[in-house]
């Protein structure tokens, strides 16, 4: 006796999907069964292929699978398709998902988080792009390492410029060095439009726009010309930098944009040392500016502690209060620094380091965010 594919599917639907909290066969993920002679193919299409739970899940159907009667062998394929906007977009109809980056204040990280994020969702295998129009400081072609005008179509659309696997447009590239511009509002609204609908994106699963910092016309601008999926707040930890943060939400509630998320950067400086023949518990006094903090070493004579430069627990009180999660905390590293400085961001060039790990996690979150909102109207199956 073999399994039927309603016995597989009965098994697959003991698989609940943990953020959207429905099982994986009424969600529709299943897009293939195939069972011959005890060997059983199964395709689950997920909602992103940044999904931080793929490899439990693929581990659970096997498992659940190969307990059916008959059954010698099962293949569990794993794809993913980014689910898109409901609503019908004249402008960048091919990009899926629109995101705002942005941040009360100026410094904070955004370009650093924007690009990060952005390649980390193209390395799970993600169509993704950025806009960068911070028109104040458009720090995306530096980030990336890209330079140079942008070639056009025939048509006269602009081609963006491609790097470690994002493709990006800036109005740094159609600028001369160190030349200054004074960007008045409309200006910066004809920007976003034509950086939306001027530009041949392609089909893209993520589009992440780096605003300019501020609450101002830019981001009133980019939500009246598309529907947004979402924002992603910057901050540091400190309260000016969450107080503008503040002001910042209450410019998207106004206009009806969701923040899908909060990201803490510069949350901390980790400092870590070791004491030349020092056992486990050797007392070590710490001077910081803030005060003295008093650690101890462990059984190697090592000893690690955070000193919270900007504070801590900002970012955490914006999102107890609004309630939308915090993303990710990443802390302040001259590695970033470096890695921005240098054209390859701390994901390409370190990629084994916290930083990296912490930022490819955000982007996990964020794109299961995503796919939440996307799903959150689907009708309940029984
Ligand atoms: N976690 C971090 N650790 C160390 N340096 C960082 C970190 N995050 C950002 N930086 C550095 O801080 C500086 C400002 O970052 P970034 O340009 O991303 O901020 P921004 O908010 O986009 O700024 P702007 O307001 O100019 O657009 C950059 O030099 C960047 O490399």
């Amino acid at each position: 006796m073999t399994a039927t594919k309603d016995q597989i599917l009965a098994e697959l639907a003991k698989i609940i999907d943990p953020d959207l909290g429905r099982d994986i066969v009424s969600l529709g993920f299943i897009t293939k069964v195939a069972e011959c002679d005890g060997i059983v193919g199964v395709t689950i299409n997920l909602t992103t292929p940044a999904c931080p739970v793929k490899d439990q899940m693929k581990a659970k159907a096997e498992d659940l699978i190969r307990a059916l009667p008959g059954v010698k062998q099962v293949n569990v394929e794993m794809t993913a398709e980014v689910r898109g906007q409901k609503e019908t977009r004249p402008i960048a109809p091919e990009v899926k998902h629109i995101i705002a980056v942005s941040s009360g204040k100026g410094g904070v990280g955004k370009s650093t988080a924007t690009i990060n994020l952005a390649v980390a969702l193209a390395q799970t295998g993600a169509k993704v792009g950025i806009v960068d129009c911070d028109v104040y400081g458009p720090d995306v072609p530096m980030m990336m390492g890209l330079k140079g005008e942008p070639q056009t179509t025939p048509d006269r659309k602009l081609i963006p410029k491609e790097r470690h696997g994002v493709k990006t447009m800036s109005i740094g590239y159609l600028l001369a060095d160190e030349k200054p511009v004074v960007w008045r509002g409309p200006m910066v609204h004809k920007l976003i439009e034509q950086f939306l609908s001027d530009v041949e994106w392609g089909q893209l699963d993520y589009l992440l726009v780096d605003m300019p910092p501020g609450t101002g016309d830019a981001q009133l601008s980019l939500a009246q010309i598309v529907p947004l999926t979402g924002a992603v707040l910057v901050t540091t930890p400190q309260a000016v930098s969450t107080f503008d943060v503040g002001k910042a939400i209450g410019m998207f509630a106004q206009v009806g944009v969701e923040i899908l998320g909060i990201v803490e950067n510069m949350a901390g400086y980790a400092v870590e040392g070791r004491i030349e023949g020092a056992g486990a518990g050797q007392k070590v006094s710490i001077r910081t500016g803030l005060g003295n903090l008093e650690v101890a070493t462990d059984a190697e004579g090592i000893f690690r502690t955070v000193v919270d430069v900007f504070g801590s627990g900002g970012a955490q009180a914006l999102a107890d209060k609004h309630g939308f999660p915090v993303l990710g905390r990443i802390p302040l590293n001259p590695i970033v620094r470096l890695g921005g400085d240098g054209g390859d961001p701390v994901i390409i060039a370190d990629p084994d380091a916290l930083e990296a790990r912490i930022f490819r996690e955000i982007a996990g979150k964020l794109a299961q965010r995503v796919a939440v909102r996307e799903f959150s109207e689907l009708p309940i199956l029984q």
